[in-house]
């Protein structure tokens, strides 16, 4: 990229709204980006403006992790800015170690960020970061979702995540740093080729005098996220046309959702599956797309955790009964990650799912208006083998269900992913 001196801080500052956090985190590796986002925020918020923290993650897992987390330290302290390093310590012993060492590091950071009050956390991706992984979302063939990359700012378990350097270049924050004579870390895996980004990296070499540089990728980026914006809009607007919330379900009138347009229908549909199952990630592309079909021609399907039941006008989005069959809570606590029952005399009870015997010792189910499928999948108070009380199912027995999240919750969760 060609932006050669450019007001960086400037820059920076930009990407903050005008209501600016009284404390700040910062996500600080130790290597170059995030050492210059460090300094930055200290160029830009240092007088005092905005409280500054940062925190280290030490995987531990090479040698020398330790004296690079306190070099990090180090670096904070010389600025004046609080630092905690954290310690991942329930490392599995399998599996794919860099998904897990990336995934513990958000935790720990936002973890780290609520315990100490801390609103927003910045985190040091680059211009470069995004081009690489607009590339690699190419190689996925992804849609207008994943071709918009990492977004600028979003929600991870009550922490705003923040990336104020998407627009700015390695080499800008390179050349930063080294005009203020600082010292960082490099990464050594950073050169290691059996990392995809790392390959993706080298391709991009090659692709520049093609004209796919890093600055046309990441504009693709810029304009993918407008137009996921648009998109997202206009499955708010179909939800509220045609969608309810019942018995923890999302209900859609069939024959409105088969005339939406593909694309709309399947990402209202990806939205309703996460909302029921609380997934963090939508399901996969391909039994999507069959999903989808089945919702649109009016037969059932099962995924990620979800069923889709089809009535005569209705397709019911609810929780599959083999998710939730072994899932137990006691009354009061939070029953599948969402539901709570409670209200009822809770001595020697447990709350399991209702599945198809529960069901079956509820004579009044069918007045609910809801698929017998669909209540088999809801929370049900049960004293040893023998049920309690289904207050989904008609037979509330002075027990109430409530799930976490209102039907406003739904609609609100479309326009902010
Ligand atoms: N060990 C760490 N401790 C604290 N922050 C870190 C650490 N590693 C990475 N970060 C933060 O994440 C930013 C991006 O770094 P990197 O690309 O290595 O992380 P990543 O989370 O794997 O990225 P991605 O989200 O693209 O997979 C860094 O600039 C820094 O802000």
């Amino acid at each position: 990229m060609t932006e050669a001196g450019r007001d960086i801080p400037a820059l920076v500052r930009s990407q903050f709204r005008s209501a600016l956090p009284a404390k700040l985190g910062i996500a600080l590796s130790g290597g170059g980006d995030s050492m210059a986002l460090m300094h930055l925020l200290h160029d830009c918020f240092g007088s005092g403006e905005v409280q500054l923290f940062a925190a280290t993650v030490d995987h531990g897992l090479r040698p020398g992790s330790a004296d690079e987390a306190a070099a990090a330290g180090a670096a904070a302290a010389r600025l004046g800015i609080p630092h905690e390093v954290l310690h991942w310590t329930d490392r599995p012993q399998d599996g794919n170690l860099q998904a897990q060492a990336r995934a513990a590091r958000y935790e720990l950071l936002c973890g780290w960020a609520r315990q100490h009050g801390i609103p927003v956390l910045a985190l040091g991706h680059t211009a470069d970061d995004q081009a690489e992984t607009v590339l690699m979302r190419m190689a996925r063939a992804s849609g207008v979702t994943g071709l918009s990359g990492m977004a600028a700012r979003r929600t991870h378990k009550g922490v705003t995540l923040l990336r104020p350097l998407l627009d700015v270049t390695r080499s800008e924050l390179r050349r930063y740093l080294e005009a203020r004579g600082v010292d960082w870390a490099e990464d050594p895996s950073n050169e290691d080729t059996r990392f995809e980004r790392v390959r993706v990296r080298k391709a991009l070499e090659h692709l520049a005098p093609l004209g796919v540089t890093p600055e046309v990728l990441a504009s693709i980026a810029r304009n993918m996220s407008k137009a996921r914006e648009a998109l997202d809009w206009y499955v708010f607007l179909a939800a509220r046309d045609l969608a309810h919330v019942q018995a923890g379900a999302v209900v859609l009138c069939q024959r409105k959702f088969r005339t939406l347009p593909v694309e709309i229908s399947h990402r209202l549909l990806v939205r309703a599956v996460q909302w029921v199952s609380g997934a963090a990630y939508p399901p996969r592309r391909v039994p999507m797309e069959k999903a989808v079909l089945a919702a649109r021609s009016g037969s059932s399907a099962t995924l990620a955790g979800c069923r889709l039941v089809c009535t005569a006008k209705q397709v019911w989005v609810c929780r599959e009964y083999n998710a939730v069959n072994g899932v137990t809570a006691l009354p009061g606590q939070l029953w599948d990650g969402r539901w709570k029952i409670f209200g009822g005399d809770a001595k020697g009870c447990e709350v399991r799912a209702l599945g198809r015997q529960g069901l079956a010792q509820c004579p009044d189910w069918r007045a609910a208006g809801v698929p017998g499928p669909v209540l088999e999948a809801t929370p049900a108070v049960w004293r040893g083998a023998r049920l309690a009380a289904a207050p989904a199912a008609g037979m509330a027995n002075g027990w109430s269900a409530e799930t976490a999240g209102s039907e406003e919750e739904f609609f609100a969760s479309l326009l902010s992913h």
